[in-house]
């Protein structure tokens, strides 16, 4: 559906030129949603807005749907646009206009007939579950109400992608979950493909097929959430999935404190289900201490750690290792 291949926008900043977006390749398969996250500054907005040309990409290629869009002239440009809508995290609604006329406006662009239109906002306004506020203004509904809003002028005129730049960061988790279920009725009912660019861990792993880690304009990880939290391989992915497990006091366990060795063992959603310590307790001459676990629930799929102590002596301790990577457990000694 996607391909970006080695972009690069360039910002002048006095004498010097900086890399916004340094070299960033990645591609999005139709009916996916792909999140890009980073910290502040890492040049997530800047690679979004680059997709539909609202920043212009210094160089590299972006192709979308088999067009290339970093060929096409102003006039091609706007008419493909119309195929990528977008939500921004302040909404950006009309303040002066109702809900209906809001969600009416790209199908007025459009000269779409009066009845015509009609009908489609009332369709959009059931899809999002609104028709109540139809004549209320921007300023009498919620800040999940106006995202809400927002999501149906973006896909009125049925784009197959819809960009997010953080469309949840300014709402509060209960309206954030509600607007990541619309988000997903989107994919699922309207065929449609999402690129979502979020600071928040907790946004992406509920939502999201594949994340990229942003960090100073490039692209450092990749992968799908349940990769990327089974085995992050770069520091900052790491951050963001430990600033997930905040009330964890994993890290306050000091192995010297323990008179076996202590193991992690992460799990996914074949291994959870499997009897591993009984197994082990069965099978090998060692006592089992179980000191800690934690299940996230990454998409569908239950991902997940547990802290061993294992007493024993060395040999036995290899050969439970042994027989977890036999199993394709990950296990490592803290
Ligand atoms: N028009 C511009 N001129 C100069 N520098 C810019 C411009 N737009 C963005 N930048 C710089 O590019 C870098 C990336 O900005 P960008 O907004 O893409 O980051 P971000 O990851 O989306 O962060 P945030 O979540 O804070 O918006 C920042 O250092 C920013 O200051």
């Amino acid at each position: 559906m996607i391909e970006v291949k080695n972009l690069v926008k360039e910002f002048k900043v006095g004498s010097n030129v900086f890399k916004a977006v340094n070299d960033v390749s990645f591609t999005v398969n139709q009916g996916e949603i792909f999140g890009i996250i980073g910290l502040s500054g890492a040049g997530k907005s800047t690679l979004v807005r680059c997709l539909n040309r609202l920043e212009e990409p210094t160089s590299g290629t972006i192709k979308i749907d088999g067009k290339i869009i970093t060929s096409l002239n102003q006039k091609e440009l706007l008419e493909e646009r119309k195929d990528i809508g977008m939500i921004f995290q302040s909404f950006n609604l009309f303040d002066q206009k109702t809900v209906y006329k809001n969600i009416a406006y790209p199908l007025e662009l459009l000269k779409m007939p009066k009845d015509k239109i009609e009908d489609r906002v009332n369709e959009l306004l059931e899809f999002v579950d609104l028709m109540d506020k139809k004549n209320s203004y921007p300023a009498e509904i919620s800040g999940g109400q106006k995202q809400r809003v927002a999501i149906a002028r973006a896909i009125a005129t049925e784009p197959k992608l819809l960009l997010s730049d953080e469309g949840t960061s300014a709402l509060d988790p209960a309206n954030t979950k509600q607007i990541l279920e619309l988000l997903k009725k989107v994919v699922k009912e309207l065929n449609m493909t999402i690129v979502m660019i979020t600071h928040q861990m907790e946004v992406a792993k509920d939502i999201c097929d594949r994340i990229a880690v942003m960090e100073n304009g490039k692209i450092i990880e990749e992968n799908t959430v349940e990769e990327l939290f089974r085995n992050p391989r770069h520091k900052r992915t790491l951050s963001f999935i430990e600033n997930l497990k905040e009330s964890d006091d994993e890290f306050l366990w000091n192995p010297e404190d323990f008179k076996g060795k202590l193991i992690r063992i992460t799990y996914d959603d074949n291994t959870s289900k499997e009897p591993i310590l009984s197994d082990i307790v069965k099978k090998f001459d060692s006592s089992i201490n179980l000191i800690q676990g934690k299940i996230n629930k990454v998409t569908d799929k239950s991902i997940g750690y547990m802290i061993v102590e294992v007493i024993g002596d060395y040999q036995e301790l290899g050969r439970i290792l042994d027989y977890l990577e036999e199993k394709n457990i990950k296990a490592e000694v803290l």
